[in-house]
């Protein structure tokens, strides 16, 4: 198994017994379940809670063995399912960097997962390890943090990952308990940061960063109005509760649907996925009848609190969004207007800083016309976060959100050494160079997260002067529509161009063109969905009447072209 020859081989072929026999005991508590088969996706494993116990012994072993490979760094676990029904959960893998698991490792932890016995599974692992060189004696570090969402599922799932890290001597392993995903993320960047250089790398460390470059960045504007956050019944909850403490009289935050206790509540009518796809208020918001005050703003977080959209109720009570496309206007003109007054050229010349924005296909044409006749560049990408998060770190400042409010803004590590140096030639020049320092602080450069992008919202509008109605009148959102369509195989569509057009089936595209060229200003376009089984429908266009022929027929087109196949 090891490629070096070891110091002692009578006490290193014990140790390795030893190991064999503790992991083949541990693995027999964790048979897989029959007839299931695991896929590791773009959001990790998810699916029924209860199926999930093996599922989490094989993640024990995957993340230390990444760590044993990456030199004993830092790997994050993550147990949720986001915004699904509270009777999922699920599992994902951090890298050091605090971004997704390096997709190469996607296929390894798949493999793992699917093992039919202990003797498989120890064998596929010692084969994986030993064609990835591998060391794993004791004396190769190896360090795992780790949290949990507030699913009832949870606390035996972490048991099962307990139970596969029992198995090694010598970890160093932090359980951080209940927290939200972008809290995760942040602790496992922050632990292999140099010099704490990334803040400290603990849950205080988190809130702490966060609402300190909050308070710098809001200085006398405060306090702001009481804020309404739909918390959907998650962990979200006790996060916005913590972060209350920490911001003090800033921003009095209201929290609502915050019981993490009662069954079924979870992401049930509420929450920021269900505000995105019904494109309407929760019952219980619409009902405690908070928003009919003029200017009320609103938010919904999703169950592990890393997406957001905000909401308000516009002329004569009709609900109007202010989703991750949106969020990703205001931010993006924002920064350009710092890096402006920043100054930071030669000699007080103007920008030489540039900030873009990422979107996939589901962004509306709208936003995506706004950005560009503002001179802001536009890149779109396949969906998933970890597409996104690459194509920003392009840019000096890259503004990244999905429609449905994941995202965030990535500050280049040249740009930020940029801004240390910079010696400022006039007063609005200084300001603008501190603030843009401690947006870098205010915003999580790890991964998404509703409570950082909530309080970077809250800060632009502060700064604007705004309230969400001249947050909103930035452009009109085009009718939309997103459809899922159930068919027998969806891999059988397979798509190019940023998952724009249709390689297959074969000839689908061509009529799908034909069926988009008959409506004003129609886009659609059609894509498997990486984390249900279904394909997905998307189509805007002029009026909400073009809108909806345009889903129907092109939802027909695709059940009918997954039968002739
Ligand atoms: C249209 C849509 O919202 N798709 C979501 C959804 O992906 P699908 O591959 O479409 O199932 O889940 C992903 C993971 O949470 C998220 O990144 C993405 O935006
Ligand atoms: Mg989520």
């Amino acid at each position: 198994m090891s490629t070096s020859a070891p110091a002692d081989p009578k006490k290193s072929a014990h140790e390795h017994a030893v190991f064999l026999s503790a992991l083949q005991k541990a693995a027999d508590a964790y048979p897989k379940p029959q007839g299931v088969k695991f896929s590791y996706g773009t959001a990790g494993f998810r699916t029924l809670g209860e199926r999930l116990p093996s599922v989490m012994f094989c993640c024990a072993l995957l993340a230390v063995l990444r760590s044993k490979k990456l030199g004993g760094a830092a790997i994050g676990v993550m147990i949720t399912a986001s915004h699904n029904p509270e009777q999922d959960n699920g599992v994902k893998l951090v890298d050091p960097s605090g971004e997704m698991l390096d997709p190469t490792w996607e296929s390894h932890a798949t493999l793992l997962a699917n093992c039919t016995s202990t003797e498989s599974l120890i064998t596929t692992f010692i084969d994986l390890a030993h064609h990835l060189r591998v060391e794993l004696d004791a004396c190769a570090p190896s360090s795992i943090i780790y949290a949990r969402d507030t699913r009832p599922s949870g606390k035996k799932l972490v048991e099962a990952f307990e139970a596969g890290l029992s198995a090694f001597q010598g970890l160093k392993v932090v359980d951080l308990g209940v927290h939200t995903t972008p809290v995760l993320h942040y602790v496992v960047r922050a632990t292999n940061a140099r010099d704490g250089e990334q803040g400290k790398p603990t849950v205080e460390g988190y809130y702490e960063r966060m609402a300190g470059a909050f308070k710098t960045l809001i200085g006398n504007r405060g306090p702001l109005p009481t804020l309404y956050v739909d918390c959907a019944n998650g962990v979200g909850a006790p996060a916005i509760s913590t972060l209350s403490s920490y911001l003090g009289t800033s921003l009095p935050l209201q929290a609502m649907n915050d019981s993490t206790t009662t069954p079924g509540a979870l992401n049930s009518q509420c929450g920021a996925d269900y505000v995105k796809t019904r494109q309407a208020l929760p019952p219980s918001v619409e009902d405690a009848g908070l928003l009919d005050k003029p200017d009320t703003r609103s938010c919904s977080l999703d169950g592990d609190a890393d997406r957001i959209i905000y909401y308000y109720l516009g002329e004569g009570g009709k609900f109007r969004l202010l989703d991750g496309d949106k969020i990703a206007g205001l931010v993006a003109l924002f920064l350009m207007d710092l890096v402006k007054k920043a100054k930071l050229g030669q000699e007080g010349g103007e920008d030489t800083a540039e900030v873009g924005v990422v979107q996939t296909a589901y962004a509306n044409g709208s936003s995506t016309k706004y950005l560009k006749g503002r001179g802001v560049p536009v890149t779109c990408v396949p969906t998933g976060v970890k597409h996104l998060h690459h194509a920003a770190q392009k840019y000096d400042i890259g503004v990244y959100f999905e429609a449905n409010g994941h995202g965030t803004v990535l500050f280049s590590p040249s740009f930020l050494s940029t801004l240390a140096v910079h010696e400022p030639t006039s007063p609005d020049s200084s300001t603008a160079t501190k603030q843009l320092l401690a947006l870098s602080q205010l915003i999580n450069q790890a991964v998404g997260d509703a409570l950082s992008d909530m309080l970077l919202v809250e800060v632009v509008l502060a700064h604007r002067g705004w309230t969400a109605v001249e947050w909103d009148a930035a452009y009109e959102d085009l009718p939309n529509r997103l459809v899922k369509v159930e068919v027998a195989d969806r891999f059988l569509f397979e798509t190019t161009d940023a998952e724009r057009k249709l390689t297959s089936p074969a000839g689908l595209q061509a009529v799908l063109d034909e069926a988009v060229g008959k409506v004003e200003m129609g886009r659609s376009f059609v894509r498997p969905s990486g984390t249900e089984d279904c394909v997905r429908v998307y189509a805007e266009a002029k009026t909400t009447a073009g809108v909806d022929t345009l889903a129907t027929t092109v939802s027909d087109l695709v059940k009918q072209y997954s039968k002739t196949q």
